[in-house]
């Protein structure tokens, strides 16, 4: 598995793994401080929803206070990991220091629960967290290899995320708050009780010039039907793309005029027609080099500007297969559509980075011109 820190590797495409045993999804929580996690956590650790859920923190908080069944503690060494069993079906760890001991201690009691939840520290960027579950070879030749990505969660702070988002585009690189609404495949627009029904609508816009392909839900102390957050398959199934206008959806033609410039971050969604065969391989080429090599295919030179942070796709060919794009960073995959979801006419592509802009756009539209 191939990340762009890996510069002395050649990267290899991941290769379709056909059937095999169900694994445990994991679900990633991050989102900016004090945006409502822990608020999220909590009403997902005692209210009964029906799921068995493991929730790794890391720390209980606050949240210790809850009705626990049995209580476990392991140490070892320096580590040391709680579990609680909740009343509502819930298991719950807590982490002090990697996430992966509490992981693999996690998967011994595989059974007890049938999704994983993961809670990110404030601001911590999920694409390396994220790039950590999804294929990685060392981790998935021990207990990771039970567990797939379902999906990464961001929850925003609608009365301080305007202003968080405003004090990372002042910053030199793309900040981190950019990366976090970037990187997920869910968007939590809460505290909405205390902001005005239009400054949730130009925050809710602003999040999705940042990231056209994740749904937004507005919501009030996190309170969210469950069945929205989980089992999304993010990573494996076609994602919900919305449709694609004549319009540009480029961040800078968007409709709905920011203050927010967002310095760094745009999106770029273009949609793709019916591909042959040797078409999607020569899509596949083109996002290898934009990918791997940071430059567009017509460009000798690698661009210092163009970066694709995530990117997600469908695309529909004649033979009538469909194939589903991933990717975290430079790493990606092309897979056939585990279940071709009836027959669009055409496919999408999204890409979301820095230096998507109007060139790009004609580079790839070139692939099938
Ligand atoms: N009014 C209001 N308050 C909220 C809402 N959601 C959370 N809060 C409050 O906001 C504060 C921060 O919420 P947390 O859930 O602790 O936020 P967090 O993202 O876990 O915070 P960190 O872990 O410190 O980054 C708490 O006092 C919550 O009770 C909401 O929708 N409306």
């Amino acid at each position: 598995m191939m990340s762009m820190d890996d510069q002395d590797e050649i990267p290899v495409l991941i290769e379709h793994e056909g059937n095999e045993p169900r694994k445990v999804p994991l679900t990633i929580i991050c989102g900016f401080l004090g945006a409502g996690k822990s608020t999220l956590l909590k009403r997902i650790l005692t209210e009964q929803h029906g799921f068995r859920i493991a929730v790794i923190m890391n720390e209980f908080g606050d949240t210790a206070d809850i009705e626990a069944k049995t209580i476990n503690v392991a140490s070892e060494g320096e580590q040391s990991e709680e579990f609680l069993e909740l009343a509502n079906g819930c298991l719950c760890c807590s982490i002090k220091d990697t996430g992966i001991s509490a992981i693999e201690k996690l998967m011994e009691r595989k059974g007890a629960f049938d999704h994983i939840l993961l809670e990110t520290t404030g601001l911590a960027d999920p694409g390396p967290i994220a790039a950590l579950f999804w294929h990685n070879e060392e981790f998935a030749t021990g207990l990771g290899r039970d567990i797939s990505l379902d999906g990464v969660i961001c929850v925003v702070d609608a009365v301080f995320g305007p202003q968080q988002i405003e004090e990372d585009r002042g910053s030199d690189t793309v900040g981190e708050s950019l990366r976090q609404i970037a990187g997920a495949d869910i968007l939590l627009l809460n505290k909405i009780d205390l902001a005005s029904p239009e400054s949730v609508a130009s925050t809710a816009a602003l999040l999705r010039g940042v990231n056209p392909a994740a749904p937004i839900h507005q919501t009030v102390r996190a309170e969210i039907d469950v069945s929205l957050l989980l089992g999304v398959r993010a990573f494996t199934a076609p994602p919900a793309i919305p449709p694609t206008h004549d319009h540009d959806h480029d961040h800078e033609h968007k409709a709905e005029p920011t203050h927010y410039e967002l310095r760094g971050i745009t999106s770029l969604l273009v949609a793709v027609p019916v591909l042959s065969r040797s078409r999607l391989n020569a899509l596949d080429e083109w996002i290898r080099t934009v990918l791997w090599e940071q430059r567009l295919p017509s460009d000798a030179e690698a661009s210092p500007t163009l970066t694709v942070l995530r990117c997600k796709g469908l695309f529909v060919l004649d033979s009538g297969e469909q194939y589903v794009l991933q990717g975290v960073r430079s790493m990606y995959e092309l897979v056939e559509a585990e279940d071709a979801l009836g027959v669009p006419d055409a496919g999408k592509l999204v890409l979301i980075g820095t230096g998507l802009d109007a060139r790009v756009r004609t580079s790839l539209q070139g692939v099938w011109a």
